[in-house]
């Protein structure tokens, strides 16, 4: 019988609330579990393993040399992990079980070009971690963020400080700015007819790179903080600058932003485009702000992709005081900052690329 407490509701509602609110609960080791496969480097075993092959769970234990009073446990981590997709079972020889690579732990192949190994270990971090122990406290503390609250420092403070967490981040940038490769091929017509870039806040260089090898004649400038490109050497037709987006970005037909403008509130991106505005008003012509980043699209968008930028835009508020945005706010952003017009494509499974016009 329904009691007043649960309104009412069927004991079947109540049971799958609390089926959900346990699959929440637990949802902290699904985390754990990736950094788990990567640590044991177990993408790159069955990567490894005969060219490719499907490999028994009794090749993987011997291979990772688990000792008997372990082996079931690590069969329960091998099922889930399957169950969520990081491998599929196939049937080999004899009906036996065997696991094979998806398109998600390919991407956890250390020794892959495409890796995103890198992002596992920066997001594991225990600094990273320990910071969401502290959201209860971070509510009333006007002012900072979860990061700030947790560490006593800014994100960007503490980072420009400490050369590990640093190294860590931007290994974590790089290889995402990696997957670009895939989708620029599609998207050449961006830069076609530029003279001139400039990825602003571009870590590393590794998206600047894909843009330079794919255009020779397009000169490409990356801007950044001065620790993260004060020992990049750049080549014919790229260079490293360091720098603060907020005083003053260097001349040229277009700027890029990727994944810069969703670490930031409105009224610092707003300072961030009036400068990218400044930056590409040259005397004979205007040229565009080019834009990778999310925007939240509930009504078009899947689920899953929905809930990683509504989990984003969660990362982005607590740890840094970011923001993923709707068409809507990018609008209202882009105006505000002066611009004209605006066109967003499909770029990658979760970012778009917005060209921005003054
Ligand atoms: C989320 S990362 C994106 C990096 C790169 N665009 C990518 O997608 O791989 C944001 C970048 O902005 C840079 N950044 C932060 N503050 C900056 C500033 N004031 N001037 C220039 N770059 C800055 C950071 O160092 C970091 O590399």
């Amino acid at each position: 019988m329904a009691s007043p407490l649960n309104n009412g509701r069927k004991a079947s509602e109540i049971f799958q609330g609390q089926a959900l609110l346990y699959k929440h609960l637990l949802g902290f080791i699904d985390s754990k579990c990736l950094k788990w496969m990567v640590e044991l480097d177990i993408p790159d075993i069955i990567h490894s393993h005969s060219h490719g092959q499907p490999i028994t769970f009794s090749e993987l234990v011997s291979i990772l040399q688990v000792p008997p009073t372990k082996t079931r446990q690590v069969q329960s981590l091998m099922r889930y992990l399957a169950h969520n997709g990081f491998f599929e079972i196939v049937r080999i020889h004899d009906n036996i079980e065997a696991y094979a690579l998806t398109a998600a732990s390919e991407l956890l192949v250390k020794s892959s070009e495409l890796s995103l190994a890198p992002m596992v270990e920066y997001f594991l971090e225990p600094n990273c971690q320990g910071a969401w122990n502290q959201l209860k406290r971070w509510v009333h503390e006007e002012d900072l963020t979860v990061f700030g609250v947790s560490l006593g420092t800014p994100f960007w403070d503490f980072i420009n400080k400490d050369p590990a967490y640093n190294k860590s981040f931007n290994e974590a940038m790089a290889c995402d700015s990696q997957m670009l490769n895939l989708a620029f091929r599609d998207c050449n017509w961006v830069f076609e007819g530029l003279e001139s870039i400039v990825d602003v806040g571009g870590g590393t260089g590794i998206t600047a790179k894909i843009i330079c090898e794919a255009f020779p004649k397009l000169k490409c400038m990356v801007l950044e903080r001065p620790n993260v490109v004060e020992n990049l050497s750049g080549s014919n037709n790229l260079t490293f600058v360091g720098g603060d987006m907020f005083k003053c970005i260097p001349k040229a037909d277009a700027v890029l932003l990727k994944l810069v403008l969703h670490n930031w509130n409105d009224n610092d991106c707003m300072k961030i485009l009036e400068n990218c505005k400044e930056a590409i008003s040259g005397e004979s012509k205007t040229g565009k702000v080019v834009v990778i980043d999310t925007v939240i699209n509930e009504n078009k968008d899947e689920r899953q992709v929905t809930e990683l930028k509504l989990l984003m835009d969660v990362h982005m508020a607590c740890i840094i005081n970011g923001k993923e945005r709707k068409e809507e706010d990018w609008k209202k952003l882009f105006m505000e900052a002066g611009f004209q017009s605006y066109k967003i494509s499909p770029f990658t499974g979760y970012l778009s690329l917005i060209e921005i016009y003054p």
